[in-house]
């Protein structure tokens, strides 16, 4: 077996707990992604020492969570989480364990752990304990709950959202014991932060098959079960996949057709924030919509802004599919009002997934038109404008004021419109001769529409 770096650099803490008499083995999502061939993200290790015996046995450690029995262990700039055996009781509203017995058995350990792939054990000599089959599972592409799925799934409802999380990123179908529990149990969601939702449902949109992850949440009809509302649209869209499960050709509509080839495509796009916008473009959200899922996902402001206004701009462009004098000023409406970055990752999306673009669009044509014309653009922002607020100040002698603003605005627009050069002297004598609270582009005068 080939060691991953990140576990050979940890090998030393296994060795300091043996060394002082006790058991001590890496575990949990480390021992599943070597054994997938995939990067770990962090090493765990269990150990049959107390959380005295561990801070004992480390010159350098912090005491995390003393009475979950996890003491973070540093070791050569990395951080450890290192916890004594144990098993869990008292599970309080179906999220918490509000007990925790420290055990000396590994096996013990490992039956409280939620999946079979997620309850394997790796020895210092890299030998792999596992008890539970998760090899097997993985190998065969099984999810599978340890023991008794019920009482897995009761004990922390979260592991419900989980199981289509490990399911997507894995290639794994879900057991039908096991799915079976999750129907049972998915109103229990209920009781789990939006936080811990949000960050399971990244994970996925994240993961390698997104489109398998929407399915599952589909047909499990868990997203009705969220302790706050997800959109409507969303919950429409779900259940009108739950209902029509096989929806291909003849069967489905020609949008529904479309949007369900647009959520297949998403993994075709490398970052994760291309992927939720487009997932929010393909659902047809709008904008209040898809302020409303981040909001409820609790995704920080920057994040969902950006978003929301690709989302927005989507919206826009579907109104105008060719490319005429009323789409060229709309876009570059657009690309001020949305920001040019929310514009430009809207081409990107569009680019690599031509479907989700209004249907009866010439797509090359017309997406290159929008390019150039986006390269073309003198000035997007106010940054790019080769005047200044101070500028203006200066001309126009009078104090700073919501008008100030307006005439950068009407500024911007004119030079990005092309109805005025990005140039100093230029938009000085504009500026010079406007109305602050009337200003004029000079195009508009002969303006004729
Ligand atoms: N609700 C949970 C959460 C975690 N675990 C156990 O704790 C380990 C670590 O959990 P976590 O760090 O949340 O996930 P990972 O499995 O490490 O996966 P990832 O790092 O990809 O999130 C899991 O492998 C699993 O054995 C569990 O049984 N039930």
């Amino acid at each position: 077996m080939s060691w991953s770096d990140a576990l050979t650099k940890a090998l030393p803490l296994l060795h300091a707990l043996e060394r002082s008499g006790h058991e001590a083995v890496f575990v949990g999502g480390c021992v599943r992604d070597t054994l997938s061939g995939r990067a770990l993200k962090d090493v765990d290790i269990a150990t049959s020492a107390e959380p005295e015996e561990v801070i004992a046995a480390f010159p350098n450690t912090i005491p995390t969570g003393l009475q979950h029995g996890t003491v973070t262990v540093v070791h050569e700039k990395e951080t450890y989480e290192v916890t004594t055996f144990r098993t869990e009781s008292a599970y309080e509203k179906f999220r918490r364990p509000s007990q925790v017995q420290f055990v000396k058995s590994l096996d013990e350990d490992l039956l409280r752990r939620d999946f079979t792939i997620n309850s394997m054990a790796m020895r210092a000599d890299g030998t792999v304990y596992d008890p539970f089959g998760g090899q097997r599972d993985l190998r065969s592409g099984l999810l599978r709950c340890v023991g008794d799925p019920d009482a897995r799934l009761q004990e922390d409802a979260l592991r419900i959202v989980r199981a289509v999380r490990f399911a997507s990123g894995f290639h794994l179908r879900i057991a039908l014991r096991t799915w079976r529990a999750v129907l049972r149990h998915r109103h229990l969601l209920a009781h789990i932060a939006m936080e811990r939702i949000g960050l399971e449902l990244d994970k996925m949109v994240g993961g390698r098959d997104p489109a398998r992850a929407a399915a599952y949440l589909a047909v499990s009809g868990m997203l009705h079960d969220t302790k706050e509302g997800l959109p409507q649209t969303l919950l429409d869209a779900a259940e009108r996949y739950r209902a029509r499960r096989k929806l291909r050709g003849d069967a489905a509509s020609a949008a529904e057709s479309r949007m369900l080839a647009a959520i297949q495509a998403v993994q075709a796009l490398d970052g994760i924030e291309d992927r939720w916008a487009a997932i929010c473009c393909a659902l047809g959200f709008k904008e209040g919509q898809a302020a409303q899922l981040f909001a409820v996902l609790r995704y920080s402001t920057a994040r969902s802004s950006q978003l929301t206004a690709v989302t927005a701009i989507h919206q826009d462009m579907l109104e105008c599919p060719s490319l005429n004098e009323d789409t060229r000023r709309k876009w570059t409406g657009t690309i001020l009002g949305r920001g040019k970055s929310a514009a430009i990752q809207w081409l990107r999306l569009v680019e690599a997934i031509p479907v989700l673009s209004p249907a009866d669009l010439d797509q090359s044509g017309y997406l290159a038109q929008l390019k150039e014309w986006k390269q073309g653009m003198q000035a997007s922002t106010n940054k790019e404008l080769a005047i200044k607020g101070t500028d203006l100040l200066a001309i126009r002698k009078e104090p700073s004021g919501p008008w100030l603003g307006k005439l950068l605005g009407e500024l911007l627009q004119a030079v990005a419109l092309g109805e005025l050069p990005n140039e100093k002297q230029a938009l000085l004598q504009a500026a010079a001769d406007a109305a602050p609270s009337h200003f004029q582009r000079p195009a508009d005068e002969g303006e004729s529409t």
